[in-house]
């Protein structure tokens, strides 16, 4: 694992967040991205090396729309940024870690993704990602 890629915010709203996310951080989004495979959109913030991802539902299945009814607004997710994500989700399936998709797939922002079920990582939603060399 290299680094913390981002974390992941859920939010009711992507135009209010935005403009909250941008006064705290002094900067506004370098990018919007829709990502409709995960019914979400997002904005990404650069903080130093790292990333700060809004995530708003659009539509009620989205698991946005789903943590928000259960938790309210706050981290969804945690995104470290793997060198070889094929070879990781074997590395950590191999150490009993629940993969939710074992074939990785599409996310935002350039980059192939996978999750680890917060169950087998003490409630903590887990995201690998890979650029999309
Ligand atoms: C675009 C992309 C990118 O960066 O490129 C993204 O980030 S997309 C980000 C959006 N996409 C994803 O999150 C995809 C992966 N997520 C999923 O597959 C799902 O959301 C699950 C994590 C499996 C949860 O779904 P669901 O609630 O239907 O499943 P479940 O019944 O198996 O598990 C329910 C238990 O997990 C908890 N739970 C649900 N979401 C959670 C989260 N984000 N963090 C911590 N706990 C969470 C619930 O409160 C519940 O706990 P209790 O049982 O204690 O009540
Ligand atoms: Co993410």
């Amino acid at each position: 694992m290299k680094k913390i890629e981002h974390i992941g915010i859920a939010v009711n709203d992507l135009e209010t967040s935005n403009l909250i996310f941008e006064k705290l951080l002094g900067a506004a989004p370098y990018k919007f991205e829709e990502v409709e495979s995960e019914g979400v959109t997002t904005s990404f913030f650069n903080v130093g090396p790292n990333k700060i991802e809004l995530l708003a539902a659009t539509n009620t299945d989205s698991p946005i729309a789903k943590f928000i009814a259960k938790k309210g607004e706050g981290i969804h997710h945690i995104a470290f940024d793997v060198e070889d994500i094929v070879l990781e989700i074997a590395r950590l399936k191999e150490e009993g870690f629940v993969v939710l998709n074992e074939v990785p797939k599409k996310g935002a922002d350039n980059k192939l993704v996978a999750f680890l079920h917060p169950k087998s990582t003490n409630g903590v939603l887990i995201e690998l990602c890979q650029e999309i060399r």
